[in-house]
Order: C-alpha cells, then structure tokens, then sequence
C-alpha cells in the first residue's frame, strides 16, 4: 500500500518559515519509526513490539496497516537501504546517532520501494527527526533523503550500487551473504537453478499469509467463519488473506490458532510416522511456545499422553496455555539433555530444535540482520545434544521427528546424518509419508519451501531406534 501523507493538514502546500512550522507527527510513520528504534536500540522483535504499539496507540486500520508496512518493509530492506545510505553519508554508518540512522533507512524505504512522493517521504522524516532527535539533526536527514530520491527508486539503486552476481542477488532480494550462500546450498549446492534460488529468496522475503490451523473443530467450519481456503498441504490448515485472526472466536476459544502450514506438516510427521508395538507415549522436547504441541494433543489417539518441555520456565507456560483442556498432558520445564524421565520412556518424540530461524524469516524480519554465521556452530552443538536426548528418550522400535524452521545445511542434514551413523539409528524417508505434497524431498528428509510450498522453509528428518 502506498499512500499520501494524510497530515501535515490543509496548510501543507504553503511555504512556512522553518522556526514557525510546527508539523503534527504522522501515527503511522512514529509508530513504524518507535518499531525500528526498539529494534535497534534494545533488540527487541518487531512482530511483538508492533502489535503491542498499535494496541496502545488505538491506530485506525489504514494507519495501522501502513505502520506494519513501514515497520517491516524497512526492516527487510536495511540491507539495500544502508548500502545506498553508506555512499550518501560521508561518515561510516555505525558513527550517526543510531536514531538518525533508523530515521534515513524509513524515509529512504518510503522513496525507494514505496515509491511515496519525494517531498511526502522527505518532509514527513524531517519532521519526525525534528520530534524524536531535534532540530540539529534534521539538516543531514533532509540533504541524505533529497540524495536518495534523486537517485531513483529500488532498480535504478540497485544498478548503480552495481557488485557481482550474489552480491547483486543479496541486494535484490534483501539477504545478508551468508544466507544467500545458506539457500543455495540448501536448495541443491552449485547445481542450484540461479532462477530458482531468486525465487525462493524473494518468497523468503514476501510478507506471509496467516494460516490457522483446526485444532479442536473441523477445518471446513473454520474456513467458514473466517473467510480462508482450506490449505493444500495440512488437513488442518485454512490460509487467510487478509484480516486479523486475533478477532476470530474459534482462535479466541482455542479451538484453532495460527500456525504455519509448514509447522503443522511437521507435527503430522510425527504422528503419521510408522511405529511398531505400543504407542501410548509421545514427546514435545522443545514445546515452547506450544503450536506443535496443541496440534499434537488434538490429534493424537485416545490413551496416548502427551509430555511437552522447555528449558525456558515463561516457554513452559506459554505451552501450558496452548494445552489448556486438554486431558492427559503435562508440561515440565527441564533441559531436553538433562531429562528427568528415565531412558526409553517415548513412543514418539519430536525434537523441534533451537535453530538460526533462517527458514522463518518473512515473519521475523530483523532476525536475517541479527543472525551471524558464528550463531551457527553453537546452535549445531545444542541441536545435536538436544537429539541424543531425544533418541535416549525414546523406546527401540520408537521414532524421533528431528525439525528445524531452517534450511541452513549445518543445522539440518548435517545434525540429522551424524546421528543417523549410529549403529542403533535408522532413516525413515519423509516423502513418502507426504504423497500428497510434492518437492518435499531433500534426500531421505523433508525440507519445505516458502517458493514451492508456501510455508516457512521448515526441514523434518524421521528417526527411529532400532535397538
Ligand atoms: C523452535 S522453538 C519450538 C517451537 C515449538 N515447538 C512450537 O511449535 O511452538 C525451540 C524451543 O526450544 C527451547 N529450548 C532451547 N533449548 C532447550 C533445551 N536445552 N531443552 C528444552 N528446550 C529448549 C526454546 O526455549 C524454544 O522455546
């Protein structure tokens, strides 16, 4: 949505003296603005911190959705946005006020990618760097704006930042390096179809839909009430195009929630996988905040108790909320490695790993410009620490559902292969327990894509103890 400043008022087009002028600050654009300094200044998420502010600040839903575009746009964005800043300012980027500097990515995103009018997108930031740093500061911001407009919009700036082929690549569809290399590993190494990795890396990028999922109704009556198509992949699942589905009172009542198409895929693969002798006894080992855990409770057979943990003790809660009516559950907050049920007591068990979240990224879009390559090699250790577990914890005969909301091959196939070396470990193939959802596979394993399928880019790996 692009849309016109609504405010400064009816004196707008006329010349004012700058001392004289006192600009009424746009809800919107302060909102988006509040959003990107909570990120920057205290590393706060921005799909919590935004919700929390328009809530507060009882913005219409035009503002509202503009705020949420501006806020996330920019976010995604701050990659191209810094390399245009960083040729216009003739300090490094990291010396400005971080204020002043959130304040030129959301008036620079405007002009770019929004294409909102120069004088619109540059007066309405001047006013807001007037507001939220003071008057010294709003010379530079008009100067480095009026630049960034002349420049052209995204196009025209990608061709003149120029770079070669990945870099370009990274610029376009608005990826640090690293995770463009990721994706492309990902998605098949040097073989990869360029188009495709393109695809797949705007798909990333794109605002998701909101999926819900059916939990405790069927999933026809929730297409009803809330106006979505049922989703291709899920029996669970209805997609929405627009609306909040916080209004909903089957969300509201439990009945359904929201959850990504993709996740849901990844707790039916535990529940559909093959086992052999009782099963009574199901695992979540990493439940928090509880989405696969609700799903797993609704469609388990009757008699099977579900146990769900998480090391975080306000997780674990969060967990026991989503579980709330439910019979035969229980929730423990506990480290998955250092369990405190006795080895083999599991069925099943889903290991829903800590990850990089590379696979999530269209819903956390600050997170690609937090994330570092060196978060990896820890993360790895946990993961694979955390499956161990899950195998000890899990019966001969029994499986364990190893999933990540990532591609990242370290934290996937890697984790799940160096397990699956054991003599007493065997690979069940993934695809063939989703005949109905092509281009799954990614060798034995199932990895979702956000360009293929729609969902967040979640990987499954199916274990099972044999001995
Ligand atoms: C990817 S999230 C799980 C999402 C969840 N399965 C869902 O669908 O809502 C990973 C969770 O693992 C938890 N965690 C991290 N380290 C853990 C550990 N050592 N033991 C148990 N839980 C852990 C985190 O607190 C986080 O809630």
């Amino acid at each position: 949505m692009t849309r016109p400043p609504r405010r400064p008022g009816p004196k707008q087009g006329r010349r004012r003296h700058p001392a004289t002028r006192r600009p009424v600050l746009d809800g919107a654009r302060l909102t988006a603005y509040d959003v990107l300094d909570g990120v920057s200044s205290r590393e706060a998420y921005a799909n919590l911190l935004l919700p929390q502010l328009l809530r507060e600040r009882d913005l219409d839903e035009r503002d509202a959705a503009f705020a949420t575009q501006l806020a996330y746009g920019t976010l995604r964005a701050q990659g191209t946005l810094d390399a245009i800043l960083a040729r216009l300012v003739s300090r490094p980027l990291a010396e400005l006020d971080p204020r002043v500097l959130d304040l030129l990515r959301l008036g620079a995103y405007q002009l770019i990618d929004l294409r909102v009018p120069s004088h619109a997108a540059v007066d309405t930031t001047v006013d807001l760097t007037r507001a939220v740093v003071g008057t010294g500061a709003s010379g530079l911001v008009n100067a480095v704006l009026r630049k960034v407009a002349a420049g052209g919009d995204r196009s025209q700036w990608l061709a003149t930042l120029g770079g070669d082929g990945d870099e370009r690549l990274a610029l376009a569809t608005n990826h640090p390096r690293w995770i463009v290399d990721a994706w492309r590993d990902a998605l098949g190494g040097s073989s990869t179809d360029p188009a495709e990795l393109e695809q797949a890396l705007l798909a990333d990028d794109a605002a998701p839909e909101v999926h819900l999922v059916a939990r405790r109704m069927p999933r026809d009556a929730l297409a009803e009430e809330s106006g979505g198509e049922p989703g291709p992949w899920s029996p669970y699942a209805v997609r929405l195009h627009g609306g909040d589905p916080g209004r909903l009172p089957s969300v509201r009542s439990g009945a359904a929630a929201v959850q990504d198409e993709g996740s849901q895929l990844a707790g039916l693969l535990l529940a559909r996988a093959p086992l052999q002798g009782r099963d009574e006894a199901w695992l979540d080992m990493c439940a928090g905040p509880g989405g696969k855990a609700g799903l797993l409770a609704a469609v388990r057979p009757g008699g099977v108790r579900l146990t769900a943990v998480d090391r975080a003790r306000h997780r674990a809660e969060l967990v026991r909320s989503a579980l709330a009516g439910e019979a035969d559950v229980e929730v423990l907050a506990a480290d998955g490695r250092r369990p405190p049920w006795q080895p083999g007591s599991f069925d099943r068990v889903l290991l829903d790993a800590p990850c990089t979240g590379l696979g999530a990224l269209r819903r956390r879009p600050e997170v690609r410009w937090r994330r570092t390559p060196d978060d990896v090699p820890p993360l790895v250790e946990l993961q694979t620490g955390l499956l161990t577990s899950a195998l000890a914890s899990v019966r001969v005969g029994g499986v364990v559902a190893y999933v990540t909301c990532s591609p990242h091959a370290a934290e996937t196939v890697a984790v799940a292969d160096a397990a699956a070396e054991r003599d007493d470990v065997e690979v069940l193939p993934v695809a063939r327990l989703f005949p109905e959802v092509p281009g799954i596979a990614r060798g034995d394993h199932g990895q979702l894509w956000p360009h293929r399928h729609g969902t967040d880019a979640m990987f499954m790996a199916l274990l099972r103890r044999t001995r």
